[in-house]
């Protein structure tokens, strides 16, 4: 019997808006049954990342290489740097019939909408702008001109939300983690798929 695929869940939303920090929290559940797809950067790596956990980090040539050799399934610059999702991990493990969850800007989620339709496209959205604003600034390093940039990019962002399946306010990172989970088990219902840990309770495989 042919095994079913799983399912691509994307999280994307505007820049500061938590996708990361919601993404870190997901993943540090105990019952979590996604595999994160490592993403492949140019950024330099930051104190306490790890290559190969974070991200893989890759310098701009051997990204452009990557690029020129189709193996990335979606990628954009941000920034200043290179950012993207490696294909045949997602494909791959796609296809061993696991769910594989993206967090990634809203440019890359675009063309995975259009390379994935039947993804579960999941956009998260700030209680307000003047709290996308805090956010943007408690990162620290910005400037005053370039925060208003930010916030101009990520207005212009947020009109992306119509082009996702499900939108999630991320007011606490608690709460928006136990929405997103919730999202994903009815998904797996409306797609007529039983989740592993329901199978157990239910007794069956
Ligand atoms: N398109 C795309 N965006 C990504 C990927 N990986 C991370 N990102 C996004 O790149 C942005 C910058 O990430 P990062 O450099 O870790 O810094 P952050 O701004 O502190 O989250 C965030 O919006 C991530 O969601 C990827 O593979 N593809
Ligand atoms: N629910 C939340 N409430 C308060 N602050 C948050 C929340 N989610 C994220 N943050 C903070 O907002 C800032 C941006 O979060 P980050 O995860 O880097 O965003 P993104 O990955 O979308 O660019 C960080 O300082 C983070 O600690």
């Amino acid at each position: 019997m042919e095994t079913e695929k799983g399912l691509l869940i994307v999280l994307s939303g505007p820049s500061g808006v938590g996708k990361g920090t919601v993404r870190k929290a997901i993943f540090s559940e105990p019952d979590i049954q996604f595999e994160y797809s490592i993403s492949v950067t140019s950024r330099k790596m930051r104190p306490g990342e790890v290559d190969g956990v974070d991200y893989f980090f890759k310098t701009r040539d051997e990204f452009e290489t990557m690029i020129k050799n189709d193996e990335l399934l979606e990628y954009t610059e941000y920034v200043g740097n290179y950012y993207g999702t490696p294909v045949d991990y997602v494909k791959k493990t796609l296809n061993e019939g696991k769910d594989v969850f993206l967090e990634i800007e809203v440019e890359g989620a675009k063309q995975v909408r259009n390379k994935f339709p039947d993804g579960l496209f999941i956009f998260l959205i700030p209680p307000s702008l003047s709290e996308l604003e805090n956010r943007i600034k408690t990162r620290g390093t910005e400037t005053d001109d370039l925060i208003r940039s930010r916030m101009t990019v990520a207005k212009n962002e947020l009109k992306m939300m119509n082009l996702y399946d499900y939108v999630v306010e991320n007011d606490k990172v608690e709460h928006a983690v136990e929405k997103i989970k919730a999202i994903v088990i009815a998904e797996h219902c409306r797609r007529n798929r039983v989740e592993k840990r329901f199978k157990k309770i239910l007794g069956v495989d």
